[in-house]
Order: structure tokens, then C-alpha cells, then sequence
């Protein structure tokens, strides 16, 4: 149900809350006449408010949100949030205004209470790290469905509330965005929900609101070196996940320094997970068998607990990503023999949009569409194809514009030291220009494997279609970056470009695929 409009995300059936009890329990100063309103949700954009809603103005990077007070009101704003700064342009839009130091670190709370999540009765999962966190909220989602739960999720790809799903911007919405999703997923018996956790989210206050019943972590490695100064900037923002005042116990994947780091730093309970037998650990998994259409593995824990599964997808990292699923599920309450026969003989039954998604047929080279775009993506995602496949890896791989540029120079090496064949492609240039993008990565490439089989071919359709006159039956293309996307940004414009439909074409036109 892709683009379902927003009030989908909403709840259908608010239950309105005061504004002056809102001002009294916050402490907010009040400017103009409170008597009587009532507010049903709240929203940080102009754009996306709706009737009965709190207005919050924060300032942002380009322009102060209570500047936006009169389109607000227009669209039926019934009071606005800001902070001093902004609350003459706000009073001008002939709306009541609360005024606070910090609009956007009060928004969290602001919106729990107007959409009483501490009253919801859905366990909350929470998930972060620098890869897998997409991955892991959908298979808590597909195997709770298994078990029986009525579940939601939110990811970079997608918002769920059961079987309804709407596509994503933000990887973690906006707290107002957050409450008002998890309001609606209880009007709708949601009873446990999956909620990726950036660290951007963390830093900008998305899920203040929320204590999390259970909080996991899959891994750090180097990306948004533009968002943080350093690594270690980047995982003290993880690590404010788990802290008492936002998760109730941990599962913490501590095959990295940093997972281990992060159990001795967390004030929560602690559970630990290794895919190296040598770590020490309370869980560990075992790959038992690795194949392109999915991967096996055995699950062992403490007291001798054990089970043995698998994942309908590529690699390695994604039986480490399931086993940290179910884990989380452990932690939360289920027993290992109640999701043992929840998952029966077929394994874990989930699908996930863009993440090494299988899109060829029966015949010709193995197609995978990926949604990597950091280094240690390119190097779990190519061994695990290396892993799977006889003959040649072609890689076709572009790089994200206006984002870290510090990892441009990574990809390119790891994509030639692990693959046959290398094209370099554009991805998302946004502002740069993109030419200069490809450079970095074909620098990065030729540095690392100086003979390596390079193509610099700027279109992505005729990138792929390059990629596919290189490879025969028994090859695999990894085409890494757009995943789920459905869209190429250039020059601030978006582009419609599925790269999953265009290699299907491409796979057609080939005579691939029937
Ligand atoms: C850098 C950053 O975090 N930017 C966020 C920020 O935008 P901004 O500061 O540029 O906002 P602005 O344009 O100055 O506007 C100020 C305020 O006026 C409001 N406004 C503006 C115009 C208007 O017509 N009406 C209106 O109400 C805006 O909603 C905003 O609240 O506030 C916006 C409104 O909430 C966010 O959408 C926006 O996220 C942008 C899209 C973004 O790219 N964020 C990145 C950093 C991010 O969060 N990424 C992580 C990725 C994680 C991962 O890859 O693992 C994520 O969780 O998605
Ligand atoms: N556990 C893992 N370890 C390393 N790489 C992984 C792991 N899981 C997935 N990946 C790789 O990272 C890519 C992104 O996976 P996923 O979307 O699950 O991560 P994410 O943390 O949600 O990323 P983003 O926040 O950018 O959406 C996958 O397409 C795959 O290439």
C-alpha cells in the first residue's frame, strides 16, 4: 500500500487532551487564551499538520519552524510549541503559543502524553547499529507473525501496522510522527513493535517518550562521518539507547570492539550474542549452511538452550541478524521452544525489501539489488556472495552525494579486492558533482587492485545493463545501494528509479527472466 495517505499513520480516533493540562504538566510558558482548546496530535512540520494538531516550531538548519506558524494554522493548527525565539512569529499566525527552551527535546514527552503512549500495551523493540538495523526490525516482525502477534514495525524502508504498510522517509520518524504511528497501531491491536533506532534519532531526540522493553544492537563501523566528528561521537549517540530512561534490557551482538565496549558502558541489563565461538558470550550462532536463497544456522544459549533454523536470505551477517531477533524475543518474554515451533521446519518466514534481494530467475546470473552503502556492507555482502557462487562477482556500486565522504576510498577498494568486476555507477549525487563521486571511488578502486576489470558508466540503467553483458549463467551481479528506493536524487530533484524494476527489465530484455 505504498503511498497511503498520512492519515494512515495516524490514529483514527483520538481521545483530545487539554492544552492547559498539556502547558501545566510541561512547565510551558503561555502566551494568548488556552481556555478550552483541546489538541489531538502534534506535528514539527507545517506541511504535514492536521486538524486539532500542536504546531512545534524548532529551529532547523535553514529556516526557524515557527516561521511556518500561518500555513500551520491554515491547515488547522490549534496552537503552536516554540521557543522564544520563534514565538512572535508564532503569535503573529493568531494562534495560542507555549513557549520552551527546547521545542524539539521537549517534543518527545509532548507527544507520548498527547497520544498516551505510556498507556500502550505493545512491547517495544528497539534496534540499532550501523548495519542490519532494517533487517532485524523485519524479521522481529515476520517472526512474531509466526507467532501468532499482531505486529507492527518502522525501518528505513517501510512503517507497518500489521498488513498495511506505507514507505519511509526518515529511517526513524520525528517523535511527533513516532507517537501518533504508535497510537495508531494500537487502535489496531498491534501488540509488539519493531523500531529502528538511528543514531541521528538518538542525537535529534526522535524516540524521547519511549522506554523500550527490549534495545539491540548489531554492529559500528565507519558511516555518517558527516553527522559526527568521530567514531567514537557516533557511538556515544548509540549508546545513549541503553541507559535506563530509554530500554529496559539489552541484547548486544559483541563480535566488534564497540558491542563490547558497549556492554561494560550500558546501565541496563545484558545480554550477549557472538557469531565467533572464541567470543565470549550468553548466546552464540553458528552458520550451518550458506546458500543464495537462504542461510542455516543453529542458535545455542544458556542452560543448554538451542535451536536450529533458517533465514530466507543471503549471508552470514543475516544469520547474526536473526539470531539477535530472536534473542530480543527471548528477552522479552518468549520461549525458545515456543518460537522453535512458532518457525517449524521452514525456517524464519520474512521478506525484506532491497536487502540482498534475490531478483533473478531460474536462469542466467544471480542478481542481487542491496541496500549496502558502507564499507564493512561491500565486504560482509561480497563474502557472503564469494561464499555462494562458482563463477565470477560483478559489482556494480555508486556513492552517496552530500553524505561522508570519508568512506568513498573504502568502498571502491573493498569492491575491487572482492569482486571480479567493477562498475562504478551514480547513485544518489544530490548537490556534488557526480563525476567527481565516481572519481573518489574508482581512485579508491585502482589503488587497492591496480588491474582490477573497471567500468565507469554514470547512468545506473546502462550501468546495469553493462554488468549484465559481462556476466554468464553461474556469475552473480551485486548491484549495491538503491535496495527498497524508488527514486535517484539529483540536484535536489527525485528522480523515479527503481533499480529492482529496472533489472528485472534488463533481466527480461536479456532473456533472463520470462
Ligand atoms: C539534518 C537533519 O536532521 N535535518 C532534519 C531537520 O531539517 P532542517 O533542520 O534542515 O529543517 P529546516 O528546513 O531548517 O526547517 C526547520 C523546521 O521548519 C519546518 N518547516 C520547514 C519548511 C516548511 O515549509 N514548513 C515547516 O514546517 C521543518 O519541518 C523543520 O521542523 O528537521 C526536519 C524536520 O523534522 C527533518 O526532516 C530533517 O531530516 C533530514 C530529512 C535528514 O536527512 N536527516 C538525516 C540526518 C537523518 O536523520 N538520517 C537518519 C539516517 C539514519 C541511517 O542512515 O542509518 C534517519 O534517521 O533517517
Ligand atoms: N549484520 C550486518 N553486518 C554487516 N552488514 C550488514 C548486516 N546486515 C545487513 N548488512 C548490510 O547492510 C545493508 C543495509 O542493511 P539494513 O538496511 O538492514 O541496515 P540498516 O542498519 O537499517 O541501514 P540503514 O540505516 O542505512 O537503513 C544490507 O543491504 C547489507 O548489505
Amino acid at each position: 500500500m505504498t503511498g497511503t495517505p498520512p492519515t494512515a499513520l495516524r490514529p483514527q480516533h483520538p481521545s483530545p487532551r487539554s492544552l492547559h493540562g498539556l502547558a501545566e504538566t510541561f512547565g510551558f510558558d503561555v502566551r494568548g487564551d488556552i481556555d478550552g482548546v483541546e489538541v489531538t496530535g502534534a506535528a514539527i512540520s507545517s506541511r504535514t499538520v492536521q486538524g486539532g494538531d500542536l504546531y512545534v516550531g524548532v529551529p532547523g538548519r535553514n529556516a526557524h519552524g515557527a516561521d511556518f506558524s500561518a500555513e500551520a494554522a491554515a491547515n488547522g493548527a490549534v496552537a503552536v510549541l516554540t521557543d522564544a525565539a520563534g514565538a512572535d512569529a508564532a503569535a503573529a499566525a493568531d494562534l495560542p503559543v507555549l513557549v520552551t527552551a527546547d521545542p524539539r527535546a521537549a517534543l518527545g514527552e509532548v507527544a507520548a502524553w498527547i497520544h498516551r503512549t505510556a498507556e500502550n500495551p505493545a512491547t517495544f523493540f528497539a534496534v540499532t547499529g550501523t548495519n542490519g538495523k532494517t533487517s532485524v526490525v523485519y524479521l522481529l516482525y515476520g517472526i512474531l507473525r509466526q507467532l501468532g502477534v499482531v505486529a507492527g514495525l518502522t525501518s528505513t524502508a517501510e512503517r507497518r501496522i500489521g498488513d498495511e504498510a506505507v514507505t519511509s522517509s526518515l529511517t526513524t520518524p520525528e517523535a511527533s510522527e513516532l507517537h501518533a504511528l504508535l497510537a495508531r497501531m494500537r487502535e489496531v491491536d498491534v501488540r509488539a513493535v519493531g523500531i529502528e533506532v538511528s543514531a541521528q534519532a538518538l542525537t535529534r531526540h526522535r524516540v524521547d517518550g519511549i522506554v523500550f522493553d527490549v534495545a539491540g544492537f548489531t554492529n559500528l563501523t565507519h558511516d555518517h562521518m558527516d553527522d559526527y566528528e568521530s567514531m567514537e561521537q557516533y557511538y556515544e549517540a548509540k549508546r545513549e539507547l541503553f541507559q535506563p530512561e530509554r530500554a529496559r534490557r539489552a541484547v548486544i551482538t559483541v563480535d566488534s570492539e564497540w558491542g563490547r565496549r558497549l556492554v561494560g558502558e550500558s546501565r541496563i541489563p545484558v545480554t550477549t550474542l557472538a557469531t565467533d565461538a572464541a567470543v565470549e558470550a550468553d548466546w552464540h550462532v553458528t552458520v550451518t549452511e550458506e546458500a543464495p536463497t537462504h542461510t542455516g544456522f543453529e542458535l545455542t544459549g544458556p542452560g543448554g538452550r538451542s535451536l536450529a533454523t533458517s533465514v530466507p536470505l543471503l549471508g552470514h551477517f543475516m544469520a547474526a541478524n536473526a539470531a539477535l531477533a530472536i534473542v530480543m524475543l527471548v528477552e522479552s518474554g518468549y520461549d525458545l521452544d515456543q518460537i522453535a515451533h512458532a518457525l517449524g521446519d521452514g525456517g524464519i518466514d520474512a521478506y525484506i525489501p532491497g536487502r540482498a534481494e534475490r531478483i533473478s530467475g531460474d536462469r542466467g546470473p544471480v542478481v542481487y539489488i542491496d541496500y549496502g552503502h558502507t564499507p564493512d556492507a561491500f565486504l560482509q555482502t561480497l563474502d557472503a556472495i564469494r561464499r555462494t557462487t562458482n563463477g565470477r562477482i560483478v559489482m556494480v556500486f555508486g556513492a552517496d552525494g552530500d553524505r561522508d565522504t570519508t568512506k568513498r576510498a573504502d568502498m571502491g577498494a573493498i569492491a575491487a579486492r572482492g569482486a571480479d568486476v567493477v562498475v562504478i555507477t551514480d547513485f544518489h549525487p544530490r548537490w556534488e558533482d557526480p563525476a567527481a563521486i565516481r572519481a573518489a571511488l574508482v581512485a579508491g578502486a585502482l589503488a587497492a587492485v591496480p588491474d582490477r576489470e573497471l567500468h565507469e558508466i554514470a547512468d545506473p540503467r546502462a550501468a546495469f545493463r553493462a554488468a549484465l553483458a559481462l556476466a554468464a549463467e553461474g556469475d552473480a551481479i551485486l548491484y549495491a545501494g538503491p535496495g527498497h528506493e524508488d527514486y535517484q536524487e539529483v540536484a535536489g530533484v527525485k528522480i523515479p528509479y527503481s533499480a529492482r524494476d529496472d533489472a528485472r527489465l534488463a533481466l527480461r530484455e536479456a532473456g533472463w527472466l520470462a
